[in-house]
């Protein structure tokens, strides 16, 4: 009841074409019966007492029912077909926008299957109830009452020898759907996996080549592949086995009209009229059995997916996006005030354990750390990817989770380690922040990423559609294309990720010298293994097991002779170096 009370909120806007089908399908259905009431009105009438006069009126009137019948059908069917596709396009749009609004926990524990499920099976079993299995199951409850009403007005005695076969269909219906049903499920499940490995074969298809592994895929393909085939035929198989006997049940239910009917017919206790209109009516005692498994598979459908719709649309997100303050204009103060953080689905590990840290407009943050020691998570949560679990991160003096988080988010601009690209021309991909930018913007941008030059000496400069996430570019193409990306939004805070990694130093001494040009009036982060990226900022922290362990500029850290001191050394090719206490990193 819930499920139909939670569609009704998409479906009631059509209330009225609702009512309109809803009636059509009672009008059709009792014309269904008038049908072999006519058959056995011709047969005592016409036949039996020679009025051949109404031969045509009968006939013409049986004609007019069934044309009436079929379009009354055909309206139903295309206006519930409409409701139907209407509330799913609704649903969907809703748990898009849902999308939208979760954030990185969600998303970090959610399987892209799964959201994918909700997108497209679970959404469509939303459609098929609402426009087939909804009128489907009035039809069918209508036809047999009708059936039953009719047969029991003619003769009681034989409705009753009928009627008794009907549980049995019904019963052994329910027997052949309960056991496809998990066959099913199983049958989408195997389905999903085909699909997820031919998807990751496809991706990840430079792996596979260079591993030479394309014999070892194919064989977990047939696997798949095989596990698909198998699964059909199990569903199959279980029709097989029941369709015969129920074939010969609905047999019996001709059988017994013939044979008592015929007796009852023979002793002048009925019509041959009335035996027609029996038999007439046979379709509707059987079709509604036949169909009652199956019907119960797809309300059940529907209830699930409902439920698991309904799951995700209810997901709150820890990161809201309304919040007390319009922040329309940052300047991009940040501070950390004893902040610790730890991921939702792993409370032991603390990923970050009481940064204190502060940044103003103008000044460069360098990030420096073994990997894994907490530096990506730290700038997320400048972005309000995440929220700190303990402690505050202001910007601009206000806990970062009283501003608007999107407008927030707008004076942000974050080159993401792992780097996406749209499949879409670069200047689009480049203009992504900024939709209604113009080229000779896009272009400055590209020229202070150092983009610019191989850009232009593609066959179609700006206008080439880069493939998917960026395929056909090298590591440092896309390193740039995405710095060019992040500074067309002119953000407050600028928090580079690993940008120039990818890049050769001189390049890297490039981009540099252009950035500050332009970050004289931003907070900048850089996140890096080598010491010449961070080299020139202001303030270099440097991190180990989520912590601050050492921090300084260039020249005082180099004076601590700490773990800076020794990766400068390293990176200079001089191995033989002696570090003091600083150096000790993991603790
Ligand atoms: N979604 C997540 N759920 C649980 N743990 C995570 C998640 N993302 C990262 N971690 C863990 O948090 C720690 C810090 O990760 P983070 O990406 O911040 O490190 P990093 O210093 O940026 O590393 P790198 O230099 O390799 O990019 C790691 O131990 C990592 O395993």
């Amino acid at each position: 009841m819930a499920s139909i009370k939670w569609v009704w909120q998409y479906a009631k806007v059509y209330k009225w074409r609702i009512i309109f089908a809803t009636l059509l399908v009672i009008i059709a259905s009792g014309l269904s019966i008038v049908f072999p009431l006519l058959g056995g009105m011709l047969v005592d009438t016409v036949i039996d007492k020679g009025k051949i006069g109404m031969l045509l009126p009968i006939l013409a009137g049986m004609y007019g029912i069934v044309v009436l019948r079929i379009i009354m059908r055909y309206t139903y069917q295309i206006l519930f077909e409409t409701i139907g596709q209407n509330t799913l396009y609704k649903i969907r749009e809703e748990l898009y926008d849902k999308l939208q609004e979760m954030d990185f926990g969600f998303f970090n524990q959610t399987r892209v299957g799964d959201i994918m499920a909700r997108m497209t099976g679970d959404t469509d079993a939303i459609r098929h109830f609402v426009s087939w299995v909804v009128y489907t199951l009035l039809e069918n409850m209508l036809l047999f009452i009708a059936a039953v009403s009719v047969m029991a007005t003619i003769d009681w005695r034989l409705m009753l020898a009928l009627i008794a076969v009907t549980p049995l269909i019904a019963y052994l219906t329910m027997r052949m759907s309960s056991q496809a049903r998990p066959l099913f499920y199983e049958i989408r499940e195997s389905f999903s996996r085909l699909n997820s490995m031919v998807e990751e074969n496809i991706s990840g298809n430079r792996v596979v080549k260079a591993f030479t592994r394309e014999a070892f895929e194919i064989e977990k393909f047939n696997a798949h592949n095989n596990d698909y085939r198998q699964r059909n035929i199990d569903s199959a198989n279980v029709s097989r086995k029941y369709l015969p006997i129920l074939d010969a049940l609905a047999s019996c239910l001709t059988i017994i009209t013939l044979v008592l009917g015929g007796y009852f017919v023979i002793n002048g206790q009925m019509t041959l009229g009335n035996l027609v209109t029996f038999n007439g009516v046979l379709w509707m005692l059987n079709m509604p059995m036949r169909m009652s498994g199956w019907l119960i598979n797809d309300v059940q459908r529907f209830i699930a997916s409902s439920f698991k719709i309904r799951d995700m649309l209810d997901s709150e997100t820890q990161i809201p996006v309304i919040s007390e303050k319009s922040a329309e204009n940052l300047k991009g103060y940040v501070e950390f005030d004893d902040v610790s953080f730890h991921f939702a689905d792993d409370p032991e590990t603390e990923v970050l354990s009481h940064i204190s840290l502060k940044a103003v407009p103008g000044q460069t943050i360098g990030i420096l750390g073994e990997t894994g020691s907490g530096k990506s998570t730290l700038v997320n949560l400048i972005a309000r990817f995440y929220d700190p679990t303990s402690g505050v991160v202001k910007i601009d003096g206000v806990d970062a989770r009283k501003w608007h988080v999107r407008e927030l988010r707008d004076h942000i601009a974050l080159v993401m380690q792992d780097i996406f690209l749209f499949s879409d021309t670069i200047e689009e991909n480049i203009a992504f922040g900024v939709p209604d930018a113009d080229s000779l913007e896009v272009q400055k941008m590209a020229r202070i990423a150092d983009a610019d030059h191989f850009i232009t000496q593609m066959p179609e400069g700006y206008e080439t559609i880069v493939g998917e996430r960026g395929v056909g570019l090298s590591g440092g193409q896309k390193q740039r294309i995405s710095l060019a990306r992040a500074l067309m939004k002119d953000p407050s805070i600028l928090i580079l990720d690993d940008t120039t990694s990818a890049v050769d130093m001189e390049t890297e001494t490039k981009i540099q010298e252009e950035l500050d040009q332009i970050t004289h009036d931003k907070t900048t982060f850089i996140i890096a293994h080598r010491i010449s990226s961070v080299k020139e900022a202001d303030e270099i922290i440097i991190m180990a097991h989520g912590k601050i362990v050492e921090r300084g500029n260039h020249e005082t850290l180099l004076a601590k002779k700490g773990y800076y001191y020794e990766v400068y050394n390293k990176q200079l090719g001089n191995f033989d170096i002696e570090i003091g206490n600083g150096g000790e990193v993991n603790g």
